[in-house]
């Protein structure tokens, strides 16, 4: 191990430290977390990670451009084997992606009339098809993911889809199918010498290579037809939605030889979106639903306040968050407790440097361990207490700045849809809790464990609820 380093796990080389525990991963990186402190490693296969638990830590690290790059993994070059879209380049290309996506979610309507107005009415869509199962257990219909689907598609090509239409649900299952596989993927990425050892075939075969590939294929004709169509209808001066956007400024920036706009990079910048928006939306709003279903009362005082501030038969609009303090509060409550993204997603250090006293050498991937930081006695008072109230002053005034908070990362690479998700999130609980109460079916308990199998995402785990209509 070379010296300066952070500790933690070293482990062989070729394989690095793989620990022989049953203990699951949140528990041993609360383990490294007591033993170490704020900083440790653990090598997993070839490549070297290092885990960040402090708050200030987080933010000084992602707030500097050493800090700034995603690794080159193979699995995330999926729909390209270049890299391109916004989640994994870096320098102009990102840099490129990323501001005009930003500015694109800004102008789509962030915080004005059209975006909101289009998940009011997924969110009322999605009340009906709650509707249907009342007084019978039954899990959350699978309406959710397109609901969220559709908000994002959208947001991108300016359609909504019915969800009975097959084209949403063969694309949620292949966004759905893509996302599993990628787990997979990232094998050889971390024992890259498997491609030395296994012919082509045989690694093909293992890690369903062929299979990603066709799924590649339908996905990429999903977007290109759409392209197509957008280049087929634009109107410069109007532009409809987040494909006119960049299909105007490609064509502004035509004569520009550094410009990074693409057709090929807008596909991968539309997959982008929905990978990084629609599992991570869905679920934390299952988590919801399910932290209310297991706390009665925090449901019914939510309810409660929803009713006081939202006539019967109106929807919230994002001028009711002040209003509504404690809805807010049991949103960011199940943000803190459900930690979707228990690890962020890894930057790596772009030269050799040091980090809280330690040595940092290049092409290290650095983490902030969001589970711990979230579960930390350093930032919350009962840690393990689902308690929506702490989010509240003495005056009643819901309070965001939390430091020990991360859900959605900080810094240069802090989450770009973080107020779109907010929106939603707020959107869909307001209108879901309005008119529906959701109860455990009587004999059953509601388990908040996490679906394993996932490295990247904590899902919960799918059970029945039930649904009654409210009086
Ligand atoms: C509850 C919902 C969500 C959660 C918990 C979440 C969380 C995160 C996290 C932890 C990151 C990694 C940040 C980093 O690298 O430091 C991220 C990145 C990102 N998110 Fe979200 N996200 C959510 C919803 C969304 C939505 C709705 C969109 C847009 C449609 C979106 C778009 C992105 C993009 C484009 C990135 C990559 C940013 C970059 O690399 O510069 N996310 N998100």
């Amino acid at each position: 191990k070379p010296p300066g380093l952070p500790p933690g796990r070293w482990g062989l080389p070729l394989v690095g430290y793989i620990p022989l525990t049953t203990r699951s991963l949140s528990q041993q990186l609360a383990d490294l977390r007591n033993k170490h402190g704020d900083i440790y490693i653990w090598r997993i296969g070839t490549h070297l990670h290092v885990f960040l638990h402090d708050h200030q830590l987080v933010k000084e690290a992602f707030n500097r451009p050493e800090f700034k790059d995603r690794a080159d993994l193979k699995a995330f070059r999926f729909m390209d084997p270049d890299i391109r879209g916004l989640v994994n380049s870096n320098e102009d290309l990102w840099h490129n992606n990323r501001r005009f996506t930003l500015r694109q979610l800004r102008d789509l309507g962030m915080g004005k009339s059209m975006l909101v107005s289009v998940v009011q009415s997924q969110a009322s869509l999605l009340v009906e098809e709650l509707k249907k199962q009342t007084g019978r257990p039954a899990p959350i219909p699978n309406a959710i993911t397109l609901a969220i689907i559709n908000v994002i598609w959208h947001m991108v090509t300016g359609k909504q889809f019915t969800l009975k239409d097959p084209k949403i649900r063969q694309f949620s299952k292949i966004l759905d199918e893509t996302l599993r596989k990628i787990n997979l993927l990232m094998v050889p990425d971390y024992l890259p010498w498997l491609r030395s050892l296994l012919p082509n075939t045989v690694l093909r075969w293992i890690f369903g290579i062929d299979e990603v590939s066709d799924m590649r294929e339908v996905l990429y004709k999903f977007f290109i037809d759409d392209i197509k169509e957008h280049q087929r209808t634009l109107d410069p001066n109007n532009p409809r939605d987040l494909m006119d956007g960049y299909l105007i400024e490609m064509e502004e920036r035509k004569d520009d030889p550094h410009s990074t706009f693409s057709e090929e990079d807008l596909t991968v910048l539309a997959f982008d979106l929905f990978v990084a928006g629609s599992e991570t939306t869905t679920n934390t709003m299952i988590w919801i639903i399910y932290f209310l279903t297991n706390n009665p009362q925090v449901q019914s005082k939510m309810q409660a306040e929803i009713d006081q501030v939202l006539p019967p038969g109106t929807q919230a609009t994002l001028q009711d968050r002040a209003r509504l303090p404690y809805t807010e509060a049991v949103i960011h409550e199940t943000l803190r407790k459900s930690t979707l993204v228990p690890l962020g997603v890894p930057h790596v250090a772009s030269q050799n440097t040091t980090l809280g006293g330690y040595v940092i050498p290049k092409g290290t991937m650095v983490t902030c361990s969001t589970l711990t930081v979230h579960n930390s006695d350093r930032y919350w008072d009962q840690p393990d207490h689902f308690q929506p109230e702490r989010w509240l002053d003495h005056n009643n005034k819901f309070t965001t700045k939390k430091e020990g908070f991360v859900p959605f990362s900080i810094g240069k690479r802090q989450c770009a849809g973080e107020s779109l998700a907010r929106m939603e999130l707020f959107i869909f609980t307001t209108t879901l809790f309005q008119t529906l109460n959701f109860s455990v079916p009587p004999g059953k308990t509601l388990s908040l464990e996490v679906n394993s199998g996932n490295a990247f995402f904590r899902l919960p785990i799918q059970q029945d609820l039930l649904v009654t209509l409210r009086k």
